[in-house]
């Protein structure tokens, strides 16, 4: 396509400057450096509180224990550090993915080039929704605004005239232009930006927020045990070093340092596979989000439909005429109603073409297309119908473009002598000398489900090159109607059914008119009886009555403009949902930023929808919605898995001290602290690893969304209600059947060979009990039996690994530093019970669970409601919960 403007650069030009200049690259900003990453990691208050017992214990003769608190140290800090690095990587290639071109003006014609290869000197082209890449001056514009809160803060749209400067890192919101490049790169203002924001540092995530909670609870209930062990041991006249020794090991043991980086990373794996899918996560927690999304508010052209579009039928006053062609070759049937229609059927075509932006051009044998695939099909028509396009470009040059906008959803020309407008039928027909007979023709169209626009022109009048765009967009004459045909993707109607099995409500918000809005959410099974079909402009003023207005599945918004996007969005937060909320516009950030989750169109979507977006879909389908719902929701699941998982084995550790401190010292402590440390740091680590890894559960879709918190009461029950309890009641039944067995009395000391075997019965109970606990805590509804002993190969690592651990740990190599040599017969014929107790615990409350589930039909199987995040969300306890399918 010519160019507005100057002619732009030659290509030898460009190249030879960009080998000059170097690249258009802003750096982002830089990973964090894994140095200062493994400092911070052996430098946190734990890891200061574990130094210091490290030092005291060195002090006070116990080195075995001052090794080992290093150890602790070295292997946490490595562990954690590890997997937040990974994070962060997976994070930062991620964002690597985002394509980013610019448009310029080269040897006299516009080209589509990567945004880094943007020289100084270059002409850069700008649409409405395109970022900007680089410094520069207008040279030409019509009507251009750009947003510049990026940089200012301010999120009103400024106006730019020739002469004017325009900012890398900021958006046209309005009009077109062409910009001479001033600076690129590290010469932009827009790099002065990104050095300061690398040194803001950024809010915690909600996520983050909840999480850090609950460690500091974990935290809490460690400190206080601990606290109790120093006071008891000091009641009791033990040495107060050795008491407060004990009581450091104790906190450190149960408290979770490695919970974050775990999570950190489950949430990089769950972006990792979203990315596999076509569905780029911008930020790591809005994979969890999407667990939680109960209704997502989709748009129709491009997520429901292919946008692969075809004029099929335009209609005249004088006639109509059908179109059969394929794809954008310009060969086609063409059946016009009568000859008087055929020359009319042409003006259409002809008007329609000349206020198209797109073009479909030959290259080797293909026809390819520049532009939006409307704008392309209106092209394509002029070609079908035999328009002569490019005389008529001749003697009716371009004198102004008045760009579409959807508040206006209408756009003009002004070409020579002549005006032209194309747009929504109700947006252009008021405008028109039309008599009332379009009307019929429109519901006809609408009804089949094609977008109809209007055609309309005039005579040109003086003032219309320069005047208020009003002005020129009135006393039109109709030429007529072009229906355009726009497939419904083949995957559409599996995936809405996908969502509505998940529980996940579905509500359509276009910009299109209603009847074909309609028709294409009947066609993808969007639709339901008795569901709202409301236009934009009929939207109740008052939020309450929007609010229960549009809290309902199936309903179909048309006509709707950025700022009813933004109204529908607060409604259904406002009625308790986590919303989902797809946008591809010029305007449509702030109702992305609205949504819980903002999703923008990775191919069709303009840069400031994407800007917005928590999630961007690569391929533009709904169908990859649905997935990262999916995927949203194991992550989410796997999360709580190793919460429970090394929550329970808190309980198991943390039991025979409070056996001790109750028993006013007269029961020995059955687990050294030694031995706690290395169930933390030893047997632990790789199941809860592996649970984080728990592939997708299909069962995840055929549940309601998640919509409670990550530690909530079902979750606590399990660990401190049954898992915990089944295994600490066996790992103390070990204990005192070897210390029994040898004759041991209450409020005796026994012997230190007695004792050593009775806590290796003990200590063994606790793995074992753990192993089981493991592929307990692999589901949160079925029994160990109902899961697929291969489904989580990693996890059969870490077991094996857990049985040589253990044998390590018995060994006489360890048992002597540990405290435990191996269990006598006693203990083991107990210890072995610790795997039964905990699966038949386990069993049995998945089964009373379920009894629950039936009676009351709570989705999800986790908490039904979801704690208000933030003051705007409201609980509605009353509303009714999806139904969830088995
Ligand atoms: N380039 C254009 N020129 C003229 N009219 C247009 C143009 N693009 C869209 N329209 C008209 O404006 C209406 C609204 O368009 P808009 O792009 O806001 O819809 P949308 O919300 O993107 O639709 P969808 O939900 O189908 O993606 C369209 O139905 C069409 O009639």
């Amino acid at each position: 396509m010519p160019s507005l403007g100057g002619t732009g650069l030659s290509s030898a030009e460009a190249a030879h400057r960009l080998l000059l200049t170097g690249a258009n690259v802003v750096p982002r900003p830089r990973p964090i450096s894994p140095v200062r990453l493994l400092a911070v990691q052996f430098t946190h208050f734990f890891a200061m509180l574990l130094w210091g017992a490290a030092a005291l214990a060195l002090v006070a003769g116990m080195p075995e224990l001052a090794v080992a608190a290093v150890v602790v140290v070295a292997i946490n800090g490595v562990f954690a550090f590890v997997q937040e690095y990974r994070a962060d990587r997976a994070g930062h290639a991620l964002l690597e993915l985002v394509p980013a071109r610019a448009t310029v003006v080269r040897d006299g014609r516009r080209r589509s080039v990567p945004a880094e290869d943007v020289v100084v000197g270059d002409l850069l082209v700008l649409e409405a929704g395109d970022g900007v890449s680089a410094d520069g001056r207008v040279v030409v514009t019509a009507g251009l605004a750009v947003d510049e809160s990026l940089l200012t803060g301010e999120s009103t749209a400024a106006h730019r005239d020739v002469g004017d400067v325009v900012r890398t890192g900021t958006f046209v919101m309005e009009g077109e232009a062409e910009v001479e490049v001033e600076a690129t790169g590290l010469g932009t203002q827009f790099a002065d930006v990104v050095r300061l924001a690398r040194r803001a540092r950024r809010p915690p995530s909600p996520l983050a927020v909840r999480l850090r909670r609950v460690v500091h609870v974990v935290a809490g209930v460690a400190l206080a045990a601990g606290g109790t062990f120093f006071a008891v041991s000091w009641a009791l006249g033990m040495p107060l070093s050795d008491g407060f020794l004990f009581a450091v090991g104790v906190t450190v043991a149960l408290v979770p340092e490695g919970l974050l980086p775990t999570v950190t990373l489950s949430l990089a794996r769950g972006a990792q596979r979203m990315a596999q899918r076509d569905a780029l996560v911008r930020h790591l927690e809005s994979v969890e989000t999407m667990g939680s999304t109960t209704v997502v508010c989709t748009d129709k052209t491009g997520t429901l439909t292919r946008n692969e579009m075809s004029v099929v039928e335009v209609w005249t006053p004088q006639g109509s005429a059908s179109v059969v062609g394929h794809g954008y070759a310009p060969t086609a049937r063409v059946t016009v109603s009568d000859d008087a229609a055929a020359s009319a059927v042409r003006e259409v075509a002809l008007a329609a073409a000349r206020c198209s932006t797109g073009r479909a051009v030959r290259s080797a044998e293909r026809w390819t297309t520049h532009g939006d695939p409307m704008e392309v099909a209106l092209h394509v028509l002029s070609l079908r119908t035999g328009v002569a396009l490019e005389r008529e470009e001749v003697d009716r040059p371009l004198r102004r473009r008045l760009p579409f906008d959807a508040r206006r959803r209408r756009m003009s020309v002004v070409a020579g002598d002549r005006v032209y407008v194309k747009g929504a039928t109700d947006s252009v027909l008021p405008l028109t000398d039309d008599d009332g007979a379009a009307a019929d023709a429109v519901a006809r169209l609408t009804e089949r489900g094609l977008r109809v626009l209007a055609v309309a022109s005039r005579a040109v009048r003086p003032g219309d090159e320069d005047g208020a765009v009003s002005a020129v967009e009135t006393d039109l004459h109709l030429l007529g109607l072009v229906g355009l045909d726009d497939p419904v993707r083949d995957d559409a109607p599996a995936a809405v059914a996908a969502c509505r099995a998940a529980g996940v409500m579905l509500v359509m918000v276009t910009g299109d008119h209603r009847g074909t809005a309609a028709h294409v959410a009947r066609e993808v099974g969007l639709s339901r009886d008795g569901a709202p079909l409301v236009e934009g402009a009929d939207l109740p003023a008052d939020d309450r009555r929007l609010a229960e207005l549009v809290d309902h599945d199936g309903a179909v918004f048309a006509r709707v403009t950025p700022e009813d996007k933004v109204r529908i969005a607060r409604a259904l937060r406002a009625r308790g949902h986590v919303v989902a909320m797809t946008g591809d516009g010029v305007n449509d950030g702030p109702a992305l930023r609205e949504a819980d989750v903002g999703i923008a169109m990775g191919r069709s979507g303009s840069d400031v929808a994407r800007e917005a977006a928590d999630l961007i879909l690569l391929d533009d389908n709904f169908a990859t919605i649905v997935d990262a719902v999916e995927l949203g929701r194991s992550t989410f699941s796997n999360i709580r898995k190793f919460l429970t998982y090394h929550l329970t084995d808190n309980v198991a550790e943390l039991t025979p001290f409070l056996v001790w401190a109750v028993s006013a010292g007269q029961v020995p402590l059955a687990l050294t602290v030694l031995q706690v440390l290395a169930l933390d740091i030893g047997a632990d680590l790789l199941p809860a690893l592996a649970l984080g890894a728990e592939p997708p559960d299909r069962t995840v879709m055929r549940r309601g969304p998640l919509t409670g918190e990550l530690v909530d009461r079902r979750l606590l029950g399990r660990v401190f209600g049954v898992l915990g309890p089944a295994e600490a009641v066996v790992e103390m039944a070990a204990f005192l059947a070897v210390l029994g067995a040898a004759g041991w009395a209450l409020g005796v000391e026994p012997s230190a060979p007695v004792l050593a075997t009775a806590s290796g019965a003990a200590f063994t109970a606790v793995v074992l009990g753990q192993l089981a606990n493991a592929f307990a805590c692999r589901s949160e509804r079925s029994w160990v039996g109902a899961l697929p002993v291969l489904g989580n190969r990693l996890l059969l690592v870490a077991v094996a690994v857990d049985v040589v651990l253990l044998g390590l740990f018995l060994s006489p190599l360890l048992a002597g530093v540990l405290g435990g040599s191996p269990p006598s017969e006693v203990g083991w014929a107990v210890a072995v019970l610790a795997p039964v107790a905990v699966l038949v615990a386990d069993t049995a409350e998945k089964a009373w669970a379920r009894r629950g589930r039936g009676r009351t039909e709570v989705p999800g199987g986790l908490s039904p409601a979801r704690a208000p995040a933030s003051p705007r969300r409201v609980r509605h306890a009353g509303r009714p919960a999806p139904r969830p399918q088995r």
